[in-house]
């Protein structure tokens, strides 16, 4: 299947879950999430802010005394992590994504650990995004750090089609637990 069908199809299995579900889901992802050892050990954490019925991680935000936090913002085809602060200048872009305001030629914080959220992925880690090519590009220029998929596990799919531009995960968290590829 190509990778607009799947998106399509994903999107639509993303969208089935019933909203009393997804609380219960979220909750037990973050909890495999805090309970690794990979996010004890991260300093520095990339993350993002759920929209579109994406997996929600956002009440980590609250569980991470101890790190350094990091939310992605868009610009054209740019992607930057900033660190959040209490005093960080939010927006909210047309289809509803909210982002820290793109800081242009900002200089980028060495991230150990990114959480990184997809429409779909498969047993090979391979990752499907929403098409912007962002997290490709920006892993193009950013070799170190370690890369994990947030998803619930109905986005898992046999086997995603591939481009040589893609970044694979290393790991990947669902509601059902924690794996390493
Ligand atoms: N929560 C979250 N933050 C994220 C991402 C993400 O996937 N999820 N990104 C990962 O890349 C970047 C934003 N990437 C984007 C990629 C494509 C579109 C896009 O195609 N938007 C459509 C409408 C999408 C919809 O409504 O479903 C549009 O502009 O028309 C938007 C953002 C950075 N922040
Ligand atoms: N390293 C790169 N250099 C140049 N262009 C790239 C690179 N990575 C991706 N792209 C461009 O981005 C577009 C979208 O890629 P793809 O369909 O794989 O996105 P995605 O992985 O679903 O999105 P995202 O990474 O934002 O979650 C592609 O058409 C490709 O041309």
């Amino acid at each position: 299947m190509l990778k607009t069908e799947l998106r399509a199809d994903l999107r639509q299995r993303r969208a089935a879950i019933r909203d009393d579900e997804r609380s219960g889901l979220n909750r037990r992802l973050i909890r495999h999430i805090s309970a690794s050892s990979l996010w004890q050990e991260a300093r520095h954490v990339g993350l993002y802010l759920a929209f579109n019925r994406e997996a929600d991680i956002t009440a980590l935000l609250e569980q991470s005394d101890d790190k350094n936090l990091y939310l992605p913002a868009i610009s054209g085809k740019l992607m930057q992590f900033q660190p959040v602060t209490s005093q960080m200048q939010m927006e909210t872009l047309s289809y509803g994504l909210q982002q820290p305001v793109f800081i242009p030629g900002a200089s980028q914080p060495d991230i150990d650990l990114y959480l990184m959220p997809l429409l779909g992925f498969d047993g090979n880690g391979n990752r499907l995004g929403m098409g912007g090519g962002y997290y490709d590009r920006y892993f193009a220029e950013h070799h170190a750090g370690i890369r994990a998929g947030i998803a619930y596990a109905c986005q898992q799919v046999q086997q995603l089609p591939t481009d040589p531009w893609d970044v694979t995960l290393q790991h990947i968290f669902t509601e059902q637990g924690h794996h390493e590829f």
